[in-house]
């Protein structure tokens, strides 16, 4: 069979060496990024013998989580990868106002799948002028952070700095880098000025460009490299075991065959598989036990909560949309659990809930003991 593959367009948070930019990668370089709609079995044989051609697959940088969204729903791209959750610090917002935008209800974007990431952040930057390192470079600082009332035993810093930091005067990255090195930035770098930006890569991007040298970024190594900054301090996240959760959006009108859960990244090679899907709902906040009633259709039904998120609604001060994660999912519903627990979920939110996909449980034992593309 002659190989004539549509390109495989994938929108991550950029400019690239972002950690959503090494997710895509990674999902690509292990050939889990074809497009469901243009994979010939010549090409699944590929994969398979691990010669997936990567010039196959287009990836495009997106200024921000809201242009990776947009990106999705205009079909310019064929998946949108999008930080989700953090061990350390929780949910990435951004990420779930553009996923419960209820009001736009035309929007047609989708959960397809998820990939997990160990993120270990460096601080980078120019290393100073002025300052002569005699002995420890750390500043004046031991490692150990001053015990307030709000948090009477800090954990200490995992890690030293590597070069005198005393010129640093802004920190740059990402909100969410900035919510996983607290112990770090409060140890070393306390009181320093902090500017959130749009991504890591972006901050490292900024401290690269910046004349004065007195600025630094929370980023990745891949970053130091590409922009020739120097590692100020490796491993500086509180958690060793800092790990981000990234979801994979489509858009399932550019669907041609197959089931919604039958993309690459979720083929796995045993079963049973184990699924998880997202459901998003407002409740009537006048009727008493309406959040409870809602909840308790899921039980009633044995489908088994994973997650629960509440954002502010945008309609009105004090009310909430609500974003459930619950096991298993809605196409070929074995049992019909799923389906019967979204049937009668309309009753308790007066039919304002939207389902917004289902995607193969990465972190599941059996999704673990299964993850060669097949
Ligand atoms: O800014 C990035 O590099 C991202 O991809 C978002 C992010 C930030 C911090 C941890 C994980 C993902």
């Amino acid at each position: 069979m002659a190989i004539n593959p549509i390109k495989t367009k994938v929108a991550y948070l950029g400019p690239p060496s972002s950690y959503t930019h090494q997710v895509v990668y990674t999902l690509r370089a292990s050939g889990l990024l074809n497009s469901p709609y243009n994979v010939s079995c010549t090409y699944r044989q590929q994969a398979a013998l691990g010669t997936f051609d990567s010039n196959d697959t287009i990836l495009e940088p997106q200024n921000s989580i809201h242009d990776i969204f947009s990106a999705v729903q205009s079909s310019s791209v064929t998946y949108g990868v999008v930080p989700f959750e953090n061990s350390t610090n929780g949910s990435v917002v951004y990420t779930l106002d553009l996923l419960i935008d209820l009001e736009h209800q035309s929007t047609s974007i989708k959960v397809c799948g998820e990939a997990y990431m160990d993120v270990h952040h460096c601080l980078l930057g120019h290393i100073g002028r002025t300052h002569h390192i005699h002995g420890d470079p750390t500043s004046s600082s031991d490692g150990s952070r001053t015990p307030t009332i709000d948090v009477p035993h800090p954990n200490p810093a995992r890690a030293q700095p590597l070069k005198d930091l005393r010129h640093i005067k802004r920190i740059y990255s990402h909100p969410q880098a900035f919510g996983q090195c607290e112990a770090f930035l409060s140890t070393y770098l306390k009181g320093i000025e902090r500017q959130e930006v749009s991504s890591t890569s972006k901050a490292a991007e900024v401290v690269a460009a910046d004349q004065s040298r007195s600025t630094a970024a929370i980023s990745s190594k891949l970053a130091a490299e590409i922009h020739g900054l120097s590692l100020l301090a490796e491993g500086i996240e509180d958690s060793e075991d800092n790990t981000t959760r990234f979801l994979i959006l489509c858009n399932p009108d550019e669907r041609v065959h197959s089931s919604s859960t039958d993309y690459s990244f979720n083929r796995q090679l045993s079963s049973p598989m184990s699924y998880k899907s997202l459901v998003a709902f407002k409740v009537n906040h006048q009727s008493s036990g309406a959040l409870a009633k809602a909840l308790a259709v899921f039980g009633d039904h044995g489908v088994n909560l994973t997650s629960i998120n509440s954002r502010p609604s945008r309609e009105h001060p004090w009310h909430y949309v609500f974003l459930i994660e619950f096991e298993g999912k809605r196409e070929a519903d074995g049992s019909g659990k799923v389906n019967a627990a979204l049937e009668a979920l309309i009753g308790p939110t007066q039919g304002q809930w939207k389902f917004l996909g289902s995607w193969v449980d990465k972190m599941s034992k059996a999704s673990k003991a299964s993850t060669t593309p097949s």
